[in-house]
């Protein structure tokens, strides 16, 4: 259903009070809001990615996959043609993480000579920065995240059982058609000041040619063909990432399969994974919950085809008890320097921030 922007966001207002789940998304540089209203509050889980719906998958399983079925669900859509009157979010004050700053540091100086002593070549150690907020608009900070961020993944999703997340994400996991797939392998991170054509250190070229390297190597499994791009430096909002595009037909029509190869990245956990995610899980020392999970159009039935479009869950944040929750993480290797390492996850709270603040 097409409908004006005034009507579509008066709706998912009304669904949210109903205290009905729903998710709202634009895909990458696509003038299109779509909208998925699920018709009842049932809690609807995935586990093999067989069904048609949106998925909401978090980082390990702590938590559960939710998926918003399609057929339980109203589907609307409207265009960016929406009114800016309400321009200023109220009461947004940022307090100093001096605490904060310690910690992750010293998180990091542990995961530097883990590395150099064991096998473990790379891990993404992230962190939170928490903002006291009594009310919060999420709807002007998604048309925000929408304006701001063209190129991006932005979304809203609201389950009374699980939570408000918000986010826009540089990051696709995967995007098929039928069998035809392709993904990216995202890293290195720099601040955009103006221009595009930078140079990238050594740090930042190691960590992302690991990240493409293993994406690589696991889906040698279910695609014997692969295309693999030049690596380019691309904007992310107020960063820049270097980037490698992967394509590749897969021997499987199951998502679930090309999934399992994927998910999660040396991007989002590190390198050989189950030795990160280990690390992750013992020292991060707090939930990432769907943080550096995923989300997306699963199965969608278009004509005679069948579409996903995943996304990665980065430059994103959570609206709980009175409080916003922006989560930020990095790559850290054997190079990385501690207090570089804060700063970037601060580059990075930028994204979630300025749509906020500004
Ligand atoms: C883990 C995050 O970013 C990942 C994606 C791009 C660049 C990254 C980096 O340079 O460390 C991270 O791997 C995050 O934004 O929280």
């Amino acid at each position: 259903m097409k409908l004006a922007s005034e009507a579509f966001f008066d709706k998912i207002k009304k669904q949210h009070k109903e205290q009905k789940p729903f998710v709202i998304y634009n895909k990458p540089n696509i003038n299109k809001i779509s909208g998925l209203l699920q018709l009842t509050n049932d809690v609807f889980y995935t586990e093999k990615y067989t069904k048609e719906g949106f998925v909401f998958v978090p980082f390990s399983n702590s938590e559960k996959s939710i998926l918003i079925p399609r057929e339980n669900s109203q589907a609307m859509e409207c265009g960016h043609n929406f009114s800016n009157e309400e321009q200023q979010l109220d009461g947004v004050l940022l307090k100093k993480e001096s605490l904060k700053e310690k910690k992750h540091m010293a998180l990091v100086e542990n995961a530097v000579s883990t590395i150099k002593q064991t096998a473990l070549q790379k891990v993404v150690l992230s962190r939170t920065k928490e903002i006291e907020l009594p009310t919060f608009n999420f709807i002007l900070v998604f048309k925000k995240l929408v304006q701001k961020y063209p190129n991006a993944f932005c979304y809203v999703w609201y389950h009374p059982e699980i939570g408000l997340w918000l986010g826009a994400t540089p990051e696709v996991l995967l995007v098929a058609e039928d069998r035809a797939f392709k993904t990216m392998a995202l890293a290195g991170t720099q601040k955009y000041n103006g221009k595009m054509d930078v140079e990238w250190g050594d740090k930042e070229k190691t960590e992302q040619e690991l990240v493409t390297e293993s994406i690589l190597e696991n889906l040698k499994k279910i695609c014997p063909k692969i295309e693999v791009s030049e690596v380019k430096t691309i904007k992310a909002g107020p960063l820049l990432h270097l980037k490698t595009d992967i394509r590749g037909k897969a021997n499987t029509g199951n998502i679930g399969d090309i999934v399992a190869c994927l998910h999660p990245t040396p991007a989002v956990c590190g390198l050989p994974t189950e030795l990160a995610k280990d690390f992750i899980l013992k020292e991060e020392g707090y939930n990432r919950a769907y943080y550096t999970g995923f989300l997306g159009e699963l199965n969608f039935k278009e004509d005679t085809k069948k579409i996903t479009s995943l996304f990665v869950n980065l430059r994103c944040m959570q609206y709980t008890e009175g409080k916003l929750i922006i989560y930020v993480g990095g790559g850290i290797t054997k190079d990385s320097d501690a207090q570089l390492e804060w700063l970037e996850t601060e580059n990075k709270s930028r994204t979630m921030l300025d749509a906020l603040l500004k």
